[in-house]
Order: C-alpha cells, then sequence, then structure tokens
C-alpha cells in the first residue's frame, strides 16, 4: 500500500550537515504491526515525518496504493486516509479529551461513522476523563487521546511516533493490543519505538541507524516469539 522509493533528507546545522534519512526504500503493507526501532537521532522521525507528509525528502519519494489515492502526494492525504500521533500529540487545549478525539470526523463529515468515540476513550481507558480538557490530564491520558484521534476514522494508514512513550507497562500492552487490532483488520500500521516490550510485540521490526535501514525482520518467523 506504501512504497518508500530511496528517500534521503539532509538538515543544515550551522556548516555541518546532517543526514537524517540517507536512500531509504521499504514497502509497508497492510495486516502487520510494523515498529521503526534505532537509537536516538537514527531517523524514524524524519521517515515517519515524510511519510506522513510533515516532512519533505530532499530525494526520492512516497507513493500510495488504492484504498488511498493512487499515487496522492502525502501532504494531501486527510486523516481520513493516513493518520499519525506525533511526538508533541498535537492536541487542541480548547477542546476537551472528547471533542480532541471527535475532531477528525467534524472536520471530514464525508469520512463515514467510524469507531465511536466512547468506544475508543473506554477502551483506551480515559472514558472518564472525556470531558476534561487535555492539560488536565496526564502525559500519559494526552498521549492515549492522541492515538484515540488517530483511530476514530479508521484510517488505512496510521503512523505513530513513539505513542507508548509515556505509558506504563500495562497501558503499553493495551495501544499495542488496539495498534495491531487495527493492523489486523487490513490497515498499515508504522511506529516508532525504542521500548524493548513494544519491539518484542511487533510483527515487523524495521532498524535504523544513521539514516539507513540495517534490518528489517519478522520477528514472528522466530520461533521465541511465535506463540503470540
Ligand atoms: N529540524 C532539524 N534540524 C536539524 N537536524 C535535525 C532536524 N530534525 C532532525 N535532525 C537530525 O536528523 C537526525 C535524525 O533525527 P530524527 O528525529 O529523525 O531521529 P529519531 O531516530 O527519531 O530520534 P529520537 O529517537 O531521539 O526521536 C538527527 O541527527 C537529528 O539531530
Amino acid at each position: 500500500m506504501i512504497e518508500v522509493e530511496h528517500l534521503t533528507r539532509r538538515f543544515r546545522r550551522g556548516a555541518e550537515t546532517v543526514t537524517a534519512l540517507d536512500d531509504v526504500s521499504l514497502t509497508l503493507g497492510p495486516g502487520e504491526l510494523t515498529v521503526a526501532a534505532g537509537p536516538s537521532g537514527s531517523g524514524k522521525t524524519t521517515l515517519l515525518s515524510i511519510i506522513a507528509g510533515f516532512e519533505r525528502a530532499d530525494a526520492g519519494r512516497v507513493r500510495f496504493a488504492e484504498p488511498l489515492p493512487p499515487d496522492a502526494p502525502p501532504e494531501s492525504l486527510t486523516w481520513r486516509h493516513l493518520a499519525f500521533v506525533p511526538q508533541g500529540l498535537a492536541l487542541l487545549d480548547e477542546l476537551t479529551v472528547a471533542e480532541n478525539v471527535e475532531l477528525p470526523a467534524l472536520l471530514d463529515p464525508d469520512a463515514g461513522p467510524g469507531r465511536r468515540t466512547a468506544e475508543l476513550l473506554d477502551g483506551l481507558e480515559i472514558g472518564h476523563l472525556a470531558d476534561r480538557y487535555p492539560s488536565l490530564t496526564s502525559g500519559g491520558e494526552q498521549q492515549r487521546t492522541a492515538i484515540a484521534r488517530a483511530l476514530r476514522l479508521l484510517p488505512p494508514v496510521l503512523l505513530g511516533d513513539e505513542p507508548t512513550g509515556h505509558q506504563d507497562r500495562d497501558r503499553i500492552l493495551l495501544v499495542v493490543a488496539l495498534l495491531r487490532a487495527h493492523a489486523y483488520a487490513g490497515n498499515v500500521v508504522l511506529i516508532s519505538s525504542h521500548d524493548e516490550a513494544v519491539i518484542d510485540l511487533a510483527d515487523r521490526v524495521i532498524t535504523l541507524a544513521d539514516g539507513r535501514v540495517v534490518s528489517d525482520d519478522r520477528p514472528g518467523a522466530r520461533p521465541a516469539a511465535s506463540a503470540r
């Protein structure tokens, strides 16, 4: 569904040029939870941001296929096609938790019913916070609000930048279970993570180092993970 072709992204830092992504190519398909792993600064956020259309590549391109509008540029996609959980969450503090989750549906009335906000909030254990403003909730609760918002329209592509970074162990399992269920329903789910607990639960692990893909494994093929 997504072809990432020879992406390169460089940043200027004074006299220095940092190569955040260096000729990265990969294919992302539906039906598996894919985790982009790798040390801090390896290029995970840059990769997700370019796929999501928030960042532009210096070279290479991202191509989408059905059910996304074929060959649409990433920046033209809406929440109903592609949802992103950014590290900064980007919640609107003048809206309540429930209203933030509802926002993609309000912005796109033709998007269809999607998944109910109340069901998402309950599933992510923030139903009791529905009417509270995000700034009056914890970092983990805010992150789960952003995850609920991303799932609201059941998008065929869901990207998350460290979407479990603020969660405790039980909530990591909760979030990963929800993201895997979304993937198994036939959608592309790509998240970044440093967390071994998350990486262990992934169906596919793409490891970056210095802006390059250094391994691309499906650990389910390994005996230790086959009991999942
Ligand atoms: N706007 C920017 N300006 C300059 N350098 C940048 C910028 N954004 C990213 N970089 C650099 O590009 C490289 C890749 O950064 P990126 O944020 O993609 O890494 P990451 O793997 O997501 O890191 P982390 O796990 O810490 O979030 C790093 O060396 C980073 O310092």
